[in-house]
């Protein structure tokens, strides 16, 4: 049954965010286009890997290749586990000096002898595309105006697509990390939602997450949100991305009992395809927007709306 949340009517239906990256990465790479050919520039991404955790390998290189496929270059850079905070600074100072890199993100986590803080900060905040320097978080929080981490834009960005305007809504996120919760509250904030946060010290998660409109769940814990947490038509985000071994196979699953709320919910990002593709997407985008700034260019702030027009505007 459709539902009235804010001015759309809503019924179940899925958020397909991996065709909506596609759609944007189809955006970003016109402009990647225009800015080689008006300005003989190629936007460059580095990204920085240590150790050899699976499931990093296959982001870090899904960035890599998706980079490369909207025309930006790509400079992977691949560190043994043990190597120092010391020379894994080093690269960064390398990085942050070089012309072609308009672009820096180092995988997280790091391991345990590498102090995550000081790495953040050692990158140059004008190519700190992950949005993670304190300067970036600062200047997100005052205005909505740094590098925006990537989860939340893009959660940000299909809540617009699917909702229109957020003003008003009650906004639940659960988690408080300071690459998805933390930032996904402050966005909202800054889109007029009314936000609650909510994390593992919460009482009475369930009643809380019932009075959502928009709940955006970032927890890693596989089908946490049930059924009976949801208020009927809430447009649900799930953020979680959980490997569960089943009959000898890797299976992803998120953070929300999808079979259990489909039904009930206004709409629903699937896991996998939903936040995760557009995760990279808005890497891509942010790192487009660092070589226009350092470029002193002016950048196209609505691209990513017109990338999903029903005619998708074609480069100035
Ligand atoms: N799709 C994508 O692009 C991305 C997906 N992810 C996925 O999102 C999930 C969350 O990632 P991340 O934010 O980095 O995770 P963290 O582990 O850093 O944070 C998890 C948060 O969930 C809270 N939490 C944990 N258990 C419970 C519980 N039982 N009840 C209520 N709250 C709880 C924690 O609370 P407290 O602070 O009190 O400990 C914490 O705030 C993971 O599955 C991760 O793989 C992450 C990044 C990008
Ligand atoms: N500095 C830093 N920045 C990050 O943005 C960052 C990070 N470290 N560490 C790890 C998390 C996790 N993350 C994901 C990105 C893409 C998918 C993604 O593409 N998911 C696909 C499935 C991919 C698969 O098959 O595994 C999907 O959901 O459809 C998932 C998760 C970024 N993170």
């Amino acid at each position: 049954m459709p539902h009235l949340v804010g001015d759309k009517r809503v019924d179940g239906k899925l958020i397909d965010g991996k065709a909506m990256a596609a759609k944007l990465r189809e955006a970003i790479g016109e402009q990647v286009a225009h800015l080689h050919t008006h300005h003989q520039v190629t936007p460059g991404l580095a990204v920085v890997l240590v150790g050899e955790d699976p499931a990093s390998q296959v982001y870090v290189r899904n960035k890599a290749r998706q980079a490369g496929e909207v025309g930006m270059q790509s400079f992977e850079h691949r560190l043994d586990a043990s190597v120092s905070e010391q020379a894994l600074l080093a690269l960064i100072d390398q990085l942050n000096q070089d012309p072609a890199v308009n672009g820096i993100l180092v995988q997280l986590p790091l391991p345990d002898h590498i102090a995550e803080t000081r790495i953040i900060q050692a990158i140059a905040p004008a190519k700190d595309v992950d949005g993670f320097h304190p300067i970036n978080v600062g200047q997100v929080a005052i205005d909505g105006q740094g590098m925006t981490p990537c989860t939340p834009l893009g959660c940000k960005l299909l809540l617009e697509h699917q909702l229109g305007d957020l003003s008003g809504q009650h906004a639940v996120v659960l988690g408080r990390s300071n690459i998805v919760g933390k930032p996904m509250a402050n966005l909202l904030l800054q889109a007029n939602c009314t936000v609650t946060v909510a994390h593992s010290r919460t009482h009475d998660l369930p009643a809380i997450c019932r009075q959502a409109d928009i709940l955006v769940v970032a927890v890693g814990r596989p089908g946490m949100v049930k059924r009976d947490w949801i208020k009927p038509g809430a447009v649900l985000i799930d953020v979680g991305i959980n490997r569960i071994e089943e009959d000898d196979r890797t299976r992803l699953t998120g953070d929300i009992d999808f079979q259990s709320v489909q039904d009930l919910a206004g709409a629903i990002t699937p896991v996998p395809g939903g936040v995760g593709p557009m995760t990279i997407a808005c890497l891509l985008l942010n790192t487009l927007q660092a070589s226009y700034q350092q470029l002193n260019l002016p950048f196209p702030d609505d691209l990513a709306e017109r990338a999903w027009q029903p005619q998708a505007a074609t480069t100035p």
